[in-house]
């Protein structure tokens, strides 16, 4: 397999304070969908920032499918990686959504002959193609996260790092962005890479791995599943367990046949004597 990312022994630390990351080493895979979680203030952001050469370090290296991350290849970097914040107002650059999407493209200077057939496709993959001249603040969160995932997606990166992107969601809002991110994954496959930071562990469960850091520590590195069994040491981190793995766990459902979704638990629930 193909490292999309691998940081090795990176230090870090901001002006102010003492070393956040300190000898730390992570490896993203291509097509994988990762999630990295922990607690406010672990480091989560600072990481997404570090991999997008926006922040300064001084020891260790990144690599983005096999190139350097260095002054000289920051613009060639930066080309394969998209980024969607968490704040949808913050976004907004055009006047039209269309205008918003194709904001991207100018400053790729593609030729504008080209641009409208990139904007349709792009709006198309997060079912934003009516919407196209409608103004940005109409939107609701949902919709605006979608436009701005679109906005990324029509740079055709191979990565695209979403900071806690649904955090400021109604649970409509969430689900619709969540589901164009499976939808996303489903087409691309190993095309597209995912790196998803977040506090939500309902969000967590969706990815092939998750990353557990605390004060810029690599606590768990692992599937979801085998990460969820960790019911205390999670608790102790300040994170929960999805609300049907914590369900599973009370009613004595065995690990191995622990539930994701609350739809899959009453259904063996049903089937089984516990
Ligand atoms: N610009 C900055 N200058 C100095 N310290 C900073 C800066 N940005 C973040 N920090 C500190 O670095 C640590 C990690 O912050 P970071 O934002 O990466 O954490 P996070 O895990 O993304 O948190 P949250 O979940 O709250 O977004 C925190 O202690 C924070 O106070």
């Amino acid at each position: 397999m193909t490292n999309a990312i691998t940081i090795k022994n990176l230090t870090y630390s901001y002006p102010e304070s003492g070393d956040l990351f300190k000898d730390f080493s992570m490896k993203v895979e291509e097509g994988e969908w990762l999630a990295i979680v922990g607690h406010n203030g672990s480091g989560k952001s600072t990481l997404a920032k570090l991999i997008l050469g926006l922040l300064d370090f001084k020891e260790g290296d990144i690599h983005v499918f096999g190139t350097k991350l260095t002054e000289k290849t920051l613009t060639e970097v930066r080309s394969q990686i998209g980024m969607v914040f968490q704040n949808p107002d913050n976004q907004f650059v055009g006047a039209t959504v269309a205008d918003d999407v194709a904001f991207g493209l100018e400053n790729r200077q593609m030729p504008s002959i080209e641009m409208p057939a990139r904007i349709e496709q792009a709006l198309k993959q997060v079912g934003m193609e009516d919407f196209a001249d409608r103004e940005p603040h109409t939107l609701s969160g949902g919709q605006k996260q979608r436009v701005a995932l679109a906005s990324v997606l029509a740079l055709q990166p191979k990565v695209i790092i979403l900071d806690e992107a649904t955090a400021m969601l109604d649970p409509e809002g969430k689900q619709a962005v969540m589901s164009t991110l499976r939808e996303l994954k489903e087409k691309h496959g190993s095309g597209l890479t995912l790196i998803m930071v977040t506090h939500d562990m309902e969000e967590a469960q969706e990815a092939d791995r998750v990353a557990v850091i605390d004060d810029g520590e690599l606590l768990y590195d692992e599937e979801p599943n085998a990460l969820f069994q960790r019911g205390a040491e999670l608790k102790k981190l300040g994170l929960a367990q999805p609300f049907a793995v914590e369900m599973s766990q009370a009613l004595g459902v065995p690990a191995e046949e622990t539930k994701n979704n609350i739809v899959e638990l009453v259904n063996w629930l049903s089937q089984s004597k516990v």
